[in-house]
């Protein structure tokens, strides 16, 4: 098997959380999104083989540390958008290994299991497009295809919809799969109840509990 590509966007830390505004301040927020995202890479880097990782960052430097030795940072232009931001990182990635298979994990997703992103990479075997939903039916908190064949982004409102719709138009076989690990996405406060309450995400929780490092340079924890 081709070894696949995990690819995961970021948004600068002065932009990213803004519904978290009220109860967390900017340097808090960079912290929960760092600590939130080195769950997810941790989680991606216990598969066997371990997929390559690409962070898709407006705040290259931050990705950096964050990517550790062996991941890639792709720079992406500071507002230029998620869209256009995966649009070209796939564009780039895929030039020399089309037939790999790729995954976009949200980075706010600290909860995802290695079992369920297994999952989610067997189902790019049957269809073009795989779309993960948030909770609520509605968001997209992870996508998966081969870099030959990628679907036009739509992240956005109602993003799961417009991502089926896009595909569809494009010919592509599209699947949605719910995987529970997947379905919370952090945004707003409600969020971060529902995952305090919850186990997994051990580096957002110790965050949370004010026991996990919040500056960037304690972070190679997903190395
Ligand atoms: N590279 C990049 N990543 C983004 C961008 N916007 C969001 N992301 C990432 O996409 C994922 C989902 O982001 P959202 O749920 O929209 O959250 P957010 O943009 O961080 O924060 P708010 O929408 O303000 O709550 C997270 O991994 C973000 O870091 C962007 O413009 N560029
Ligand atoms: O579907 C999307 O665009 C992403 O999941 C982000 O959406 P949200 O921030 O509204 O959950």
């Amino acid at each position: 098997m081709i070894k696949p590509i995990v690819i995961i966007p970021l948004r600068s830390a002065a932009g990213t959380l803004g519904r978290l505004a009220d109860a967390f301040d900017p340097r808090q927020r960079r912290g929960l999104q760092r600590a939130m995202a080195q769950d997810v890479v941790a989680a991606v880097r216990t598969l066997r083989p371990v997929p390559d990782v690409a962070l898709v960052a407006e705040d290259p430097l931050s990705a950096r540390r964050l990517a550790g030795r062996r991941g890639l940072v792709v720079e992406a232009a500071p507002g230029a958008g998620l869209n256009l931001h995966l649009a070209c990182a796939v564009a780039i990635l895929g030039a020399h290994r089309p037939d790999t298979a790729a995954l976009v994990l949200a980075a706010d997703i600290p909860m995802v299991q290695p079992r369920e992103i297994v999952r989610l990479l067997r189902a790019t075997a049957e269809h073009d497009l795989v779309v993960v939903p948030d909770r609520h039916g509605r968001g997209t908190n992870a996508l998966a295809f081969r870099l030959a064949r990628p679907p036009a982004f739509a992240f956005g409102p109602d993003s799961c919809l417009a991502h089926i719709d896009n595909a569809n138009r494009a010919g592509l076989t599209v699947r949605v799969l719910e995987l529970g690990s997947f379905a919370l996405d952090v945004d707003g406060p409600e969020d971060l109840d529902l995952l305090r309450g919850s186990p997994g995400a051990p580096r957002t929780h110790a965050f949370l509990t004010g026991a996990g490092p919040d500056d960037e340079d304690a972070n190679q924890a997903a190395e």
